[in-house]
């Protein structure tokens, strides 16, 4: 499968890169960068801690994107919205992992998923999705008289929160409580809040020096509680997770996916 990654220089993107070059069926035939970017003309696999492979960092995604069978996508919401409608017209595969998407981006991607094979997912990794169905599973069993708290850690460099994996999370737990994260989700507290209202969803966010991703869904009772959590130290389950979508992906139609949908957890 013929891929081009986008925010090559990214920590992300460099990751993928390497597990690329790692993988027999998978081939980059782009790395794309955005213009006025340093590391434009720069050699890809240099990029990425390999040897030169002599693929130079471009700043054309579109003509990238017509010669390849997919793109994978950690970037940010302005850059995978755009690059969205350049998958569709290019009718390939998008594996999107950016997160702090708004509701327009997302409407924009589900519009451009009607001609582009989108995976979506806030956590790429096998683990988190499987923390997830186990979350919907435990809420759907536990009623309002355990609260639920979501509790997440990154690394200093990140600038959305919380997390799209905390929001997944909590998705989850909402979705096997019967109610919308819209309208139980709290997340923010400070100054004089009154007691915590009985279903609310709540969301605390910690950052600092260099967290890869930790996750903890809180189920607190009355005199006791359960902890489900996810550790991520290393960046390849990510990036291993979003080529296992791309390779499913390939060859189906066009929709938007995720990766519930890829490890085929929706029935969990
Ligand atoms: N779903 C998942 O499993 C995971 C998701 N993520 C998410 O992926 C995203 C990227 O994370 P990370 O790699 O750590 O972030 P980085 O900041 O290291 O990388 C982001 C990349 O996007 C590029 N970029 C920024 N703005 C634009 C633009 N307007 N057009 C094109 N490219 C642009 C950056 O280029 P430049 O340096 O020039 O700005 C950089 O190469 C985040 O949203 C993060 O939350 C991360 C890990 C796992
Ligand atoms: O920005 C990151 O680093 C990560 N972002 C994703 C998120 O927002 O949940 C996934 C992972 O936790 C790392």
């Amino acid at each position: 499968m013929r891929l081009v990654v986008v925010g090559a220089s990214g920590r992300m993107g460099r990751v993928l890169m390497r597990t690329i070059s790692e993988a027999p069926d998978l081939l980059l035939v782009g790395a794309v960068d955005q213009p006025g970017s340093e590391f434009v003309g720069r050699d890809a696999g240099e990029l990425a801690g390999l040897p030169a492979n002599g693929l130079k960092i471009s700043d054309d995604a579109l003509t990238l994107f017509a010669a390849a069978d997919g793109v994978i996508d950690f970037t940010v919401p302005a850059a995978s919205v755009g690059y969205a409608a350049f998958a569709a017209q290019a009718r390939i595969v998008h594996v999107i992992g950016t997160t702090g998407l708004s509701p327009e981006d997302d409407a924009k991607i589900a519009a451009a998923a009607r001609h582009a094979t989108i995976v979506k997912s806030g956590n790429m990794s096998l683990g988190v999705n499987l923390l997830a169905a186990l979350v919907r599973r435990v809420a759907r069993t536990l009623d309002e008289g355990f609260d639920i708290e979501v509790l997440e850690m990154h690394h200093n460099r990140k600038i959305d929160a919380p997390s799209g994996t905390a929001l997944l999370l909590g998705e989850a737990a909402a979705q096997g409580r019967g109610v919308t994260l819209e309208e139980n989700g709290v997340f923010s507290r400070h100054g004089y809040t009154g007691p915590r209202k009985a279903g609310d969803i709540g969301f605390a966010t910690l950052r600092g020096g260099t967290v890869v991703g930790e996750h903890n869904v809180i189920f607190a009772g009355a005199g006791e509680r359960i902890e489900l959590g996810h550790r991520a130290e290393d960046r390849g389950i990510f990036a291993r997770g979003a080529l296992a979508a791309a390779r499913w992906a390939r060859g189906r139609k066009p929709g938007l996916y995720s990766m519930t949908d890829v490890l085929g957890l929706t029935d969990f």
